[in-house]
């Protein structure tokens, strides 16, 4: 009591106030007075009778609503539909129950690119604790209703081929300083075949970017690429920098808050099988068994919620990696990490931040059904046993060997003649791939000393990306850096500089060679554009330069001998090129380049669909009898098509319509005969066109305008209507026919009537009737359902 005294002494301007409000309350101020005529009370009125505003507009000022452009319009139509059809698709039945298992979260990425990192910040952000080591799958509750479970995916093909499959959320880690990697689209590939789970890209290192204009340009290039291998509009975060080792806080949070409000579509393959993420492991084989036979059947029990379908006892299970088995009993277990009891609070308490980690070693104390595992860190055991090596050579060398013989296999390269290209086990994949527009591009990054998979985009991509990066005038080393990575010449330059500073590992300067080698035995293959072909115009400069040492006189020569004409010139050329060649093994290549062209041009004219098979309809092909078939070593025949095929090119063109003039149509001969064909004319015995006509004339002559209302009669009816009317009373007929005519329009009037309203039902109200019906029966199957598990 004293305290609230004290309080209005002590704030004398509250008081006052209170008092001017009193005043206020006694002195009523006048109102404004309304108005009763004049536009603006009529507006008013109108208003309140509820005549919208944006009608009695469009009366004022009709030109202003009307169309001003079709295209425009018609424009803004079709994507107004776009819009809307996009936003209807086939409802699915969520069969997910009241309390949800968490969502799976994958983050997947190339080595390095701060996975852990960033697993290991929405940890923290999420509950206030540090994880040391991701290991296994983390599960945390990230709020009142979701829980979330971390995974992360190694390299390795086969985790991310189970981890497509089960995950709710992929988050999709771009190191933006370096570009896309192969790793990002191997999973996008995988992740097609069971359906695509939510994607959300993530962008990090953007604090290698020193300069903002290339920061903001790669930014938007990966954003589009990615937007081009997800979906437009794909969401891409970005985290621009670390502090002391952990991602910036706001960053993260931003993060968290959209995966916790993140809405998922359920997949029809997660919905139709049951799965279990196992995120605990026990093995409780009978540890004497092992020692005798350590081969011997295990007993293992496996830990995890269950999703998708329901898990019946005794079923058979497959488990990634180990083969198929028989459950031998299913039990339900206490939540290890519940969601909150239902409270009216908004956030989580302290208490309620729970985070479940076995296999990371979270929580020290682990609660079984019939036992407690205490976890123990690593130093509380001294490790005393020593290792013993056996002293046998070859048994140590066997220990010692590392790489199994698959991945020995995977490394070996063949060759199949002496002057042939090498294949590797790559080269499959990698075609594929080329096709799809992607390559690969072996990049050695020397700051994780790790030789790096960079996806280059089809020649078009990177032009504009590299034009892109040129365009800024200040751009400084990581620019150039950039650009150096997009650029193939260039790229085999720094090479060169690598392998003259010796800064490369063996193992480069061997893909060095691989590549030489390629350049050498590759054909000059036809490259689709003209850029292209500059392009590896280009390139063979950059070779020559870089590699063969040829000298800027050569080139001379070359030129000249462009402009020489005469055979003797080019002979005594061709011979001194020759020797050349013997100096310069490497210049083999321009053997024929000529002859090689023509041969690519016409090779590649075959993989292309044929231009003049689309235009003239068939290619006539000369058959060739006397083909020459060459063998090798009377096994193997070499099939030239080109050599087989010729194809006419003087076929005619069936793309153009040639009106036929050889007849002349205006001639009477001509029209008579058309005539034949329809009114005149006796086709068949008994078949006069004139007769049929008649007989036609009087079965289907008679017809009404709807229209207009006006009644066709027939030409043979009208003459005998005629013949007869002119015996009967002419006012009478014209009397009786408007009478019919009344009722005739009547009769129209009600059928178009009806015609509208069925229109209108179809068409009107039903704008997503299809869709609503779906959800409906969906909604209406759900209930039922529900009601027959219950009772
Ligand atoms: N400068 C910078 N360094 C980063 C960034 N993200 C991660 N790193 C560093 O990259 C290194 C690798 O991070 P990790 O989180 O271990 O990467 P990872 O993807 O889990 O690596 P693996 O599990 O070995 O595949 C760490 O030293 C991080 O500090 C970033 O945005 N900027």
């Amino acid at each position: 009591m004293s305290h609230s005294q004290s309080m209005s002494f002590l704030i004398p301007s509250c008081l006052y106030f209170t008092v001017n409000r009193m005043d206020e309350k006694v002195r009523k101020q006048k109102k404004h007075q309304q108005k009763h005529s004049g536009p603006k009370a009529e507006r008013k009125k109108q208003k309140k009778l509820g005549a919208s505003e944006e009608e009695d507009e469009r009366k004022r000022n009709p030109k202003a609503f009307a169309v001003q452009s079709a295209v425009r319009m018609a424009k803004t139509f079709h994507r107004a539909q776009d819009i809307k059809t996009k936003k209807h698709h086939i409802p699915v039945v969520d069969r997910t129950p009241l309390e949800p298992p968490p969502v799976v979260i994958v983050v997947v990425g190339p080595p390095k690119v701060g996975k852990s990192t960033l697993i290991r910040c929405l940890i923290k952000n999420f509950t206030r604790q540090k994880l040391g080591d991701i290991c296994g799958p983390v599960t945390i509750v990230s709020g009142k209703k979701r829980r979330l479970t971390f995974i992360e995916c190694t390299n390795d093909i086969n985790t991310m081929i189970d981890l497509a499959k089960v995950a709710d959320l992929v988050l999709m880690l771009i190191d933006a300083s370096f570009g896309f990697e192969m790793e990002t689209f191997e999973f996008l590939n995988i992740c097609q075949v069971h359906g695509f789970p939510r994607i959300m890209g993530v962008l990090t290192h953007l604090d290698s970017f020193k300069n903002n204009n290339t920061l903001r340009k790669t930014k938007k290039k990966l954003k589009h690429r990615f937007w081009t291998e997800v979906y437009q509009g794909a969401k891409l975060f970005y985290l621009s920098g670390m502090v002391y080792g952990e991602y910036q806080t706001q960053e993260v949070k931003n993060l968290g808050r959209f995966i916790c409000v993140m809405k998922f579509r359920p997949l029809v393959w997660q919905s139709s099988h049951p799965y279990v993420l196992v995120d605990r492991m026990e093995d409780l084989t009978d540890p004497e068994n092992i020692r005798t036979n350590p081969k011997c059947d295990r007993t293992v029990s496996l830990y995890g919620y269950l999703r998708g379908a329901h898990l019946k006892n005794k079923s058979h299970i497959h488990i990634p990696g180990i083969g198929d088995f028989q459950v031998g009993s299913v039990n339900f277990l206490p939540d290890p990490c519940p969601l909150p009891d239902a409270q009216k609070k908004r956030a989580l308490n302290e208490k309620e931040r729970l985070l479940y980690a076995p296999m990371a070693g979270v929580g020290g104390l682990v609660y079984d059904k019939d036992a407690v595992y205490i976890d123990f860190p690593a130093n509380h055991v001294n490790q005393h046993q020593e290792e013993v090596r056996p002293t046998t050579e070859l048994v140590q060398s066997l220990i010692d060997t590392h790489a199994t013989l698959d991945a020995k296999m995977a490394v070996s390269k063949v060759s199949l003649f002496s002057s042939s290209a090498i294949l590797d086990p790559t080269d499959v994949n990698k075609q594929s791939r080329e096709q799809e527009g992607i390559k690969e591009k072996h990049v050695w990054d020397p700051n994780i000393k790790r030789e790096r998979r960079k996806v280059v985009f089809s020649k078009e991509d990177e032009e504009d990306d590299f034009s892109g990066s040129c365009d800024s005038e200040d751009s400084d080393q990581a620019d150039e850096e950039d650009e150096n990575d997009d650029d193939l010449g260039t790229y085999l330059r720094a090479e060169c500089k690598e392998t003259a500073t010796g800064d490369v590992p063996p193992k480069k300067i061997q893909k060095l060679e691989k590549v030489q080698r390629e350049v050498i035995t590759e054909e000059p293959a036809f490259a689709d554009s003209e850029d292209e072909l500059e392009n590896s115009e280009e390139d063979d400069e950059i070779w020559e330069a870089g590699y063969s040492g040829h000298s800027s006189e050569e080139e001379l020569e070359k030129e000249s001998v462009g402009e020489g004409s005469t055979a003797e010139k080019m002979k005594t050329q061709s011979e001194k090129e020759s020797e050349e060649k013997e100096e310069h093994g490497a210049l083999r290549w321009k053997d024929g380049l000529q002859q090689k062209a023509a041969e690519a041009f016409l090779r590649q004219q075959e993989t292309v669909p044929n231009l003049r098979k689309l235009v003239y309809g068939s290619v006539v092909e000369a058959e060739n009898s006397e083909e020459e078939e060459e063998e090798l070593g009377g096994l193997f025949k070499v099939s030239l098509p080109q050599k087989s095929k010729k194809v006419q090119a003087n076929a005619l063109d069936c793309s153009h319509f040639t009106p036929d003039t050889s007849h002349n149509w205006d001639l009477e001969e001509m029209l008579n005969s058309i005539r034949d064909c329809f009114v005149t004319g006796k086709w068949e015995k008994g078949q006069d066109a004139a007769i049929l006509l008649k007989q036609d004339e009087k079965l289907y002559g008679d017809f009404e305008d709807l229209e207009t209302g006006i009644v066709h009669t027939s030409q043979a009816a009208e003459q005998d209507e005629a013949e007869n009317d002119e015996e009967n009373n002419e006012l009478k007929d014209v009397q009786v026919k408007m009478d019919d005519e009344e009722v005739q329009k009547n009769k129209r009037l009600e059928k178009k009537r009806r015609l509208k309203e069925q229109f209108d039902t179809e068409y009107d109200d039903g704008d997503a009737t299809y869709f609503d019906d779906l959800k409906e029966e969906m909604q209406k199957q759900a209930e039922v359902d529900y009601f027959t598990i219950c009772s």
